[in-house]
């Protein structure tokens, strides 16, 4: 049963130490990998989380051997290609577990059929089903095309120059595509060339598929954002053991808490070293009026104090680099000093629910003035007077519940509606925050 809602007091300040879970973008392609690659992978830090979860209990469908130590260690057996040749998978809402085995199954052939919950029916995979197809990937659409559920059937794939795919949805069918690369090339016995068409968005997210596919031994040579090059002896070999580092975009809501809360709030598991592009969000929490000490793997973030009538600094800028940290500062607004300006942030249409639309709805129930277009989200802070409480509706989306859960630093508490939605990626979320804020 899920808990239908969780109750927040009017708070005034946050501080304490947080242990990030692993991140999801790093868990899923390193679970993806370590069972493609030639030998067993021993990997620490796993998030433990819905995501991670259907990616696990997939590579176990498709016959991989999986060890599970304990909640975030597991090894993998790597095999060159799934010994099951027909499965039945059900990915929930996971766009990192969906995009790539839909790749990978495609290229290795089988018969397979691919579902998700309703949400992830309505979320695009059209440019990469396209871009599968044009190397003869059998892939169909079984209720509307360019969206899942899809049935993949067996295919001999031919390379005929470069395939092309499109950037301006998601970077997920980019990565998608990177991660097989090697697959494609051993099977073609041809070097593998993607060519990006319209603008790559969320361009830190290309940046740990290549990260990651090096460290399983695979080098990808790069022209700028459009074009991508896999020879054709590349082959993914385990390193032996992976340490998966903490979840950047999950550090986000920690770094708005000792911004809001005056902190300081010190977050292990990310720092100056990690490879995850939502670490850049700390430059919004200093422009914003945070001060954050940098270690290899950790933060300390503190903030001014709102209680004496001091408020965060104002900001207008292009988010498409951070789509899931943007949501963070997106709350982080209703304590600013003037009105804030997110932009570029398409993306937030097809992601967990349509964020434009949610974010505006429940900002403007907590008495923000919200205005939104395509791709844009403008929200001009209450007055101390316009506060409300309100039942904050979460649509399914672990990063509405997690945002809003920042915004009890006015003169009122909130509800906040299905609080569970934030297993996603981040189950134990609700019981940390309780020790970070009073
Ligand atoms: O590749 C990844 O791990 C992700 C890419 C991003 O999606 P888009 O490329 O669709 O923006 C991001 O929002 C998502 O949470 C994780
Ligand atoms: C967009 C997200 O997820 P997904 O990996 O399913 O795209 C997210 O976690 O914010």
């Amino acid at each position: 049963m899920r808990t239908p809602f969780i109750d927040l007091n009017a708070a005034v300040t946050a501080s304490g130490v947080v242990n990030l879970p692993g991140s999801k973008s790093i868990s899923n392609r390193v679970l993806l990998l370590a069972a493609l690659a030639a030998g067993s992978t021993r990997i620490e830090g796993l998030l433990d989380s819905d995501d991670t979860k259907v990616m696990l209990q997939a590579l176990e469908t498709l016959g991989i051997s999986v060890e599970r130590h304990d909640q975030e260690t597991v090894t993998i057996s790597g095999q060159a290609d799934f010994p099951n040749k027909e499965a039945e998978i059900f990915l929930g809402n996971a766009g990192t577990a969906f995009r790539p085995l839909t790749a990978a199954l495609a290229v290795l052939g089988g018969n397979y059929r691919l579902s998700g919950v309703p949400r992830m029916h309505e979320r695009p995979i059209g440019d990469l089903v396209d871009a599968l197809r044009s190397m003869g990937g059998r892939i169909d659409c079984e209720q509307n095309e360019g969206y899942p559920p899809l049935k993949i059937a067996p295919a001999t794939l031919t390379v005929n120059g470069p395939v092309k795919v499109q950037g301006s949805v998601s970077s997920q069918f980019l990565t998608a595509l990177l991660l097989v690369a090697p697959l494609i090339a051993q099977k073609t016995a041809q070097d593998v060339v993607l060519d990006v068409e319209g603008e790559l968005i969320s361009k830190p997210y290309i940046q740990i598929t290549l990260n990651m596919m090096a460290r399983f031994g695979v080098q990808v040579q790069q022209q700028g954002w459009s074009r991508f090059t896999i020879v054709r002896d590349a082959v993914y070999k385990s390193p032996g053991q992976v340490d998966i580092e903490g979840d950047a975009s999950s550090a986000s809501y920690f770094m708005a808490l000792g911004l809001v809360g005056k902190g300081p709030v010190r977050i292990n598991g990310v720092g100056k070293n990690s490879i995850q592009g939502d670490i850049r969000f700390a430059q919004t929490i200093q422009a914003m009026g945070g001060k954050i000490k940098f270690g290899d793997n950790w933060l300390e973030i503190s903030g001014p104090d709102l209680t004496k009538g001091e408020k965060l600094k104002a900001f207008d800028e292009d988010f498409n680099l951070v789509p899931d940290a943007a949501m963070t500062a997106a709350v982080l607004a209703l304590y600013a000093d003037g009105p804030c300006m997110l932009r570029n942030i398409g993306s937030w249409r097809v992601k967990e629910t349509d964020r434009i639309e949610a974010m505006h709805k429940e900002l403007v129930k907590v008495g923000a003035t919200v205005t939104s277009g395509p791709d844009w989200l403008r929200v001009v802070p209450p007055q101390a007077s316009d506060w409300k409480t309100a039942d904050i509706e979460t649509y399914d989306d672990h990063r509405m519940a997690m945002c809003f859960s920042l915004a009890v630093f006015g003169p009122v508490g909130l509800r906040i509606l299905d609080p569970d939605c934030v297993a996603k990626t981040f189950p134990s979320y609700f019981d940390i925050y309780k020790t970070l804020v009073r």
